[in-house]
């Protein structure tokens, strides 16, 4: 059986070699559209973030970004398509996007501090009314706006819910960012690193693509695979011409499910491989190869772990 990269990770060591104490976490970045979720993933992480693409909306829960700050790695997950659902669709998704909320150890609401708190900024507000985890609001924009306003809205977003601190930044020019990177840095709980350093900067298009995959399979086969698939990206290699090598495992609980993956002929496998592809190197821009193993890994529904890899809620009972 082949065990997962991302917990193969050291805790962190110190530049001259002498162990540290590491945290590490996932936090949730709650927002309505344009409220500059982006703009601080950007800020926090410090460099440019790849790109991870809004097209897809099925995810629970994206990697935006990941930061290193006083041995704490933070993974900053975003929970797409949350707010105000108008299909049946969109409301289904936003119940999974949510879990991804309820699973995060600090919960980051965004609000604009110019839009203030809107339709969207209520809904906003309403569902998080049931998740208990520690809130952080940051205010966003203050560039543009005055003192007094800004006073005003933490004060009124702060009795609409409790939240344990409210930082007032500008995502753009960083004003109050690192302060925010400091407190999320602390609240991350003490453990080892999700992802090896080396492989943080890729580590959000690892995981896209494990989600496009994972996807393409719900799409072909959700009846006859139930949620009884999980999908890793286990190397990912750029070659010299920007084409990308890309490896990754669909693994099943049973023998009966592998079969159903592979297809007739391997007709299947071959077909969810063409159309992930697709789509994977739409996002890269680059040519995409693709290489796509099934296993059978028994139990892994009963491993948290793979629950929370996956950005979602492990079911306790
Ligand atoms: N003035 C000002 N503008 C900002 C700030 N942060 C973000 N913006 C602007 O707000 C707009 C939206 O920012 P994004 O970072 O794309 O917002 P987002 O929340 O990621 O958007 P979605 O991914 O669509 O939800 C952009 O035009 C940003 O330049 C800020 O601190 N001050």
């Amino acid at each position: 059986m082949k065990d997962d990269v991302v917990n193969d990770a050291e805790p962190g060591h110190e530049s001259e070699g002498t162990p540290a104490e590491t945290r590490c976490g996932f936090v949730a970045l709650i927002g309505a559209p344009n409220v500059g979720k982006s703009t601080l993933v950007n800020a926090l992480v410090g460099s440019k973030v790849t790109i991870v693409s809004r097209k897809v909306q099925t995810t629970r829960a994206l990697i935006r970004g990941i930061v290193i700050e006083n041995h704490a790695q933070i993974i900053l997950v975003d929970t797409p398509g949350i707010f105000l659902p108008k299909r049946r669709l969109d409301r289904a998704m936003v119940k999974t996007a949510w879990s991804g909320a309820h699973d995060a150890d600090v919960v980051c609401v965004l609000l604009d501090a110019k839009a203030g708190i809107n339709e969207e900024a209520e809904a906003i507000f309403a569902q998080l009314a049931s998740v208990n985890h520690p809130k952080i609001l940051v205010i966003n924009k203050v560039d543009i706006v005055s003192k007094e306003k800004l006073l005003k809205l933490a004060q009124m977003a702060n009795e609409r819910l409790k939240f344990e601190e409210t930082f007032m930044i500008s995502a753009m020019t960083g004003d109050g960012v690192d302060d925010l990177r400091r407190r999320l840095a602390a609240d991350v709980p003490a453990g080892p690193y999700h992802y090896p350093e080396d492989q943080m900067s890729d580590a959000p298009m690892r995981h896209l693509a494990a989600e496009i995959t994972r996807e393409k399979i719900f799409r072909q086969l959700h009846q006859e695979l139930p949620y009884q698939s999980t999908v890793e990206t286990d190397s990912w290699t750029e070659r010299k011409d920007k084409s990308v090598r890309i490896e990754q495992t669909i693994f099943v609980e049973r023998d009966s499910q592998r079969k159903i993956v592979l297809g007739k002929g391997g007709a299947t496998i071959k077909s969810i491989g063409a159309d992930a592809r697709r789509e994977i190197t739409e996002i890269v821009g680059h040519p995409v190869h693709l290489f796509l193993f099934v296993k059978v890994r028994e139990n892994w529904g009963d491993d948290p772990n793979r629950y929370r890899e996956m950005g979602l809620e492990f079911p306790h009972d």
